[in-house]
Parts: structure tokens; C-alpha cells; sequence
């Protein structure tokens, strides 16, 4: 039977990366996209800018919205400060049992919870199932009509404090308008855009950091 190209991803890695070691695992990913197949992943040149906003925040909680299969959640794992929580949220099955393989060959799965379902389900029982109180960063990297709609959610939830950092990926390609007039014209925010490419490609693309003002 034909094998999926999450599958192959997941190849590449466990051919071309050491167990343990999250950057391996990254280059290992980024080189397939690059040279084999293109796939969603944030990728190397918004991964830095990612990056960067992890380690300026040192988030003690992060919310990812859309695991795929994984290539973000070990980047900002890797980053993460001891003791620091991860819930990354993933709604395609086959996607979460990638991502899990990904998570446990990089070494980061201590630092991981993956849940399955969709967002607008989960975000309203996140203090009662997983005691937690407010995120301190949350990536947005799902469904690109959802952006908008959960971040309402989570601001409904009390799951956003002054100070919460939003990064959003795809703001430009494939685009979430409706989300970018938000957080850009809401007096509860103060956003910058972060201009880069589309991974893999010359497209332009580029994260949006929002910053919740409470
Ligand atoms: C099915 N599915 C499960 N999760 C999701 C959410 N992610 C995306 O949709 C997504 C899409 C693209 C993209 C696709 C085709 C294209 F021509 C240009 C861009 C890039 C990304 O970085 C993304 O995150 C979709
Ligand atoms: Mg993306």
C-alpha cells in the first residue's frame, strides 16, 4: 500500500537523524522538504523567527494550535525552560501519530502533551483537564478560518493574560485576514509583523506577534 507523505517525513527523520537530538531532527526534516517534498511545516527561515520569540518569552505554558507532524513542537520544545508544558493540539489522527513518533525520536516528549480533537472542543476544558491556568505563549498554526475564532474562544476562557504573546504563522499565504484585522485593530492588542517566505519557497509569507494587553 502507498505510503502518506507524513509517513515518509517520518522516514527521513528516523534514517537521517540521531535520537535525541531535536536540531538533527529538524535538519533532518527541513532537507527532505527542500529536496524531496515539500510539506507545511513552519520550515527553517520562520523557524528562526520562532525561535527567537520562544526564547525572548521563556514560556513556562505554550499552546500550539495545528501539530502536523511535529516539526514545530520539537522547535519550541527544544527551546523550552526545565519544567516548562507544551499542549499542542492536533485534529488529523494520522498527522498526531507522526507527530508523536517525531516528538518521541527527538527526545523532547517530557516536555510535550499532544491532544487530539478540534480546538473549538478543547480550549474551553483546558483548565479543568489539564490545570492550566493561562498560556503564556500560543502558536497558531491550524486551520487558517479557525485562527480568528479560537482566539476569541481563548479570550473567553480566561485563558490569556496581560502579557500572553499570540504567533501566528500563514498570516499571508495561505492568508487569515479576518484574524490579522483583529489583532491589529483590537485595542486589547499590539501586534507586529514578522515579513519572511512561505517554507521552502520564495512565496512571501510571515508570523504576526500579537501581544495581549489584557
Ligand atoms: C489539512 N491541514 C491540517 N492542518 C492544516 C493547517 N495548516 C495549513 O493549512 C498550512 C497550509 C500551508 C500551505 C498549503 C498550500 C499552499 F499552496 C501554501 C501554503 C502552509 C502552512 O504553513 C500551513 O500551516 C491543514
Ligand atoms: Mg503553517
Amino acid at each position: 500500500t502507498q505510503s502518506t507523505r507524513p509517513q515518509r517525513l517520518l522516514g527521513a527523520v528516523q534514517k537521517n537523524a540521531t535520537r535525541g537530538h531535536p536540531r538533527s531532527v529538524i535538519q533532518a526534516i527541513d532537507h527532505f522538504c527542500r529536496n524531496k517534498e515539500w510539506a507545511m511545516n513552519v520550515g527553517d527561515e520562520k523557524g528562526c523567527i520562532l525561535d527567537s520569540v520562544v526564547s525572548e518569552v521563556s514560556p513556562a505554558t505554550v499552546l500550539e494550535l495545528g501539530t502536523y507532524c511535529g516539526y514545530s513542537t520539537v522547535r519550541i520544545a527544544s527551546r523550552l525552560p526545565p519544567h516548562a508544558k507544551l499542549i499542542t493540539l492536533e485534529f488529523n489522527p494520522e498527522f498526531a501519530v507522526i507527530a508523536r513518533q517525531v516528538i518521541a525520536w527527538a527526545g523532547v516528549e517530557d516536555k510535550v502533551q499532544l491532544v487530539e480533537g478540534a480546538s473549538g472542543d478543547w480550549i474551553p476544558r483546558m483548565k479543568e483537564q489539564f490545570g492550566v491556568k493561562t498560556f503564556d505563549l500560543v502558536f497558531l498554526d491550524h486551520w487558517k478560518d479557525r485562527y480568528l475564532p479560537d482566539t476569541k474562544l481563548m479570550e473567553e476562557c480566561g485563558l490569556l493574560r496581560k502579557g500572553s504573546i499570540l504567533l501566528a504563522d500563514n498570516v499571508i499565504c495561505p492568508g487569515t485576514p479576518d484574524y490579522l484585522e483583529y489583532v491589529r485593530n483590537s485595542p486589547r492588542y499590539e501586534s507586529q509583523y514578522f515579513k519572511s517566505h512561505l517554507e521552502y519557497t520564495k512565496v512571501e509569507d510571515g508570523l504576526e506577534k500579537s501581544v495581549f494587553l489584557g
